[in-house]
Order: C-alpha cells, then sequence, then structure tokens
C-alpha cells in the first residue's frame, strides 16, 4: 500500500533523513521506533506531505505521492494522527470529530463514521458535548484518533499515540490499536516504546540518526541481540 523509497528530507540545510525506505502492506501494522530525535515523525510528516522529499519517492497504491499536495492525501485515504494530537481544544468532542470528515465524500459517510468511532472509544459517544481541552489527555488521544478515522484512511499513522499517557491508559490505547488492525486497518505507528510497540506490530523499522538501521519481523527484531542490548537493556 505504502512505499518509501530512498528518500531524503531537510530542514532547512539539516538533513534529518538519508536514504530512507520502508513499505507498509495492506491491513499490517508497521511500527517505526527508535530514540528522540532519530527521524521518525519525520517519515511521518513526509508521507502526509507536511515535510518535502528532496530526493527518493513515496508511492501510495502503487502512485508517487511527489506532487500531491497535503491537502489532497487525506481524500486519498492517508491520515495522520500527530504527535501532541493537535485538537480543536475550545471545541466539544463532536465537533472535532466532525472537523475530521471534511471532505465530501467522508461527509456523506458521517453517521457510519461516528458509529465506528464511538464503538471503538464510548466515551467519546457520552462525552459528545465536552470541550475537547477539558478531557484528560488519553481521552483527548481518543478524541485524535477518532478524528483521524472520520476521514475514512486506508492508511492509519500514528505519532506516538501513548505518550504521556498513564500506564493503565497506554493499555487501553494499545488494545484500541490492536481492534483496528484486526479489523483490517493499515496501520504506520510510530512509537519510542519499543517493545510495546512491536508487541502489537507485525514488522518494524528501528530508526537510527536518520538512516533505517535494522528491520524484520517483529519477532525478529525482539530477539536480535542488538535491539535488546540498545532498548531494551538486556
Ligand atoms: N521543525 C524542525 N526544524 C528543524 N529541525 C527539526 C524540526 N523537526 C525535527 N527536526 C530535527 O530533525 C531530526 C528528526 O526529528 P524527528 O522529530 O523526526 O525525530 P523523532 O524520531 O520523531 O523524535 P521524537 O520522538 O523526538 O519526535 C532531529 O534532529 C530534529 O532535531
Amino acid at each position: 500500500m505504502l512505499e518509501i523509497r530512498d528518500i531524503d528530507v531537510f530542514y532547512g540545510d539539516a538533513q534529518a533523513l538519508y536514504q530512507v525506505s520502508c513499505t507498509v502492506g495492506a491491513g499490517e501494522l508497521v511500527t517505526l521506533v527508535g530514540a528522540n530525535g532519530a527521524g521518525k515523525t519525520t517519515i511521518l510528516r513526509a508521507v502526509a506531505g507536511i515535510r518535502p522529499v528532496a530526493r527518493g519517492d513515496l508511492l501510495f497504491e502503487g502512485e508517487s505521492l511527489r506532487k500531491v499536495p497535503a491537502h489532497r492525501r487525506p481524500g486519498l485515504g492517508i491520515a495522520l494522527v500527530p504527535e501532541g494530537r493537535e485538537l480543536w481544544p475550545q471545541l466539544t468532542v463532536r465537533e472535532n470529530l466532525e472537523l475530521g470528515a471534511y471532505d465530501r465524500a467522508a461527509r456523506a459517510r458521517r453517521g457510519e463514521s461516528f458509529a465506528h468511532v464511538h464503538e471503538l472509544f464510548p466515551t467519546l459517544k457520552h462525552r459528545a458535548g465536552q470541550l475537547a481541552g477539558s478531557m484528560s489527555g488519553g481521552e483527548q488521544q481518543m478524541v485524535a484518533i477518532g478524528r483521524a478515522l472520520m476521514s475514512r484512511p486506508r492508511l492509519l499513522m500514528m505519532d506516538e499515540p501513548s505518550l504521556g499517557l498513564a500506564p493503565l491508559v497506554v493499555g487501553q490505547m494499545f488494545a484500541a490499536i490492536r481492534r483496528l488492525h484486526a479489523d483490517g486497518l493499515t496501520i504506520l505507528l510510530v512509537e519510542q516504546n519499543l517493545a510495546r510497540a512491536l508487541r502489537v506490530a507485525d514488522r518494524g523499522y528501528v530508526i537510527e540518526t536518520g538512516r533505517v538501521s535494522l528491520s524484520g519481523t517483529s519477532d525478529q527484531l525482539l530477539s536480535d541481540p542488538a535491539v535488546r542490548a540498545a532498548y531494551l537493556g538486556m
């Protein structure tokens, strides 16, 4: 479904990604793991079209995204749940969700999408009229994921959905991710919690200083001595 081919990405003169390649097949849950500042967010931004790609290419369902502006990518089925959630705090939960269904096709199927989001996160149904900014961190993350689902994505990218959440809430978040994957959604998940991410993912890529340093199935990575030493302290 998604093929990232040898991309280089810069912030001004500073190069953040060096010939990064990775793929996500239809129905797969793939995770990008690695330390702070390794370049994981930048990969998602490149796929979403928020950061331009200086070299290389991005293919979505076989078509190059290079000439597709960021605002047209959700219409193709690409959704990003950004780091920090980026909700509208003064709008209600329902209004935040509605803003996710922003194109005509998504608006036409809004009722169905609401039902899907409410089934995944029942709290959002009960709190529909509450201001998003007054909710807990975990609830706000649910709104951010729900808003992305309202655009009816075929590829859902999530940037650190568990960041800053209490352990119990992190468990609920991963249960929701597992459920979306079991329902057949294609997911690209960025996580710093390597062990947890690899337990839900089919495959993973380890990103180090802007490069893919290792890749493999989750089992391969979890049993790799270099991964265990560097990320799991074993
Ligand atoms: N807006 C920006 N301007 C300049 N440099 C940036 C910007 N955003 C990120 N960078 C740099 O690009 C590199 C990759 O950052 P990126 O945010 O992609 O890493 P990350 O792996 O997602 O880490 P984190 O978990 O902290 O988000 C880092 O060196 C970072 O300092």
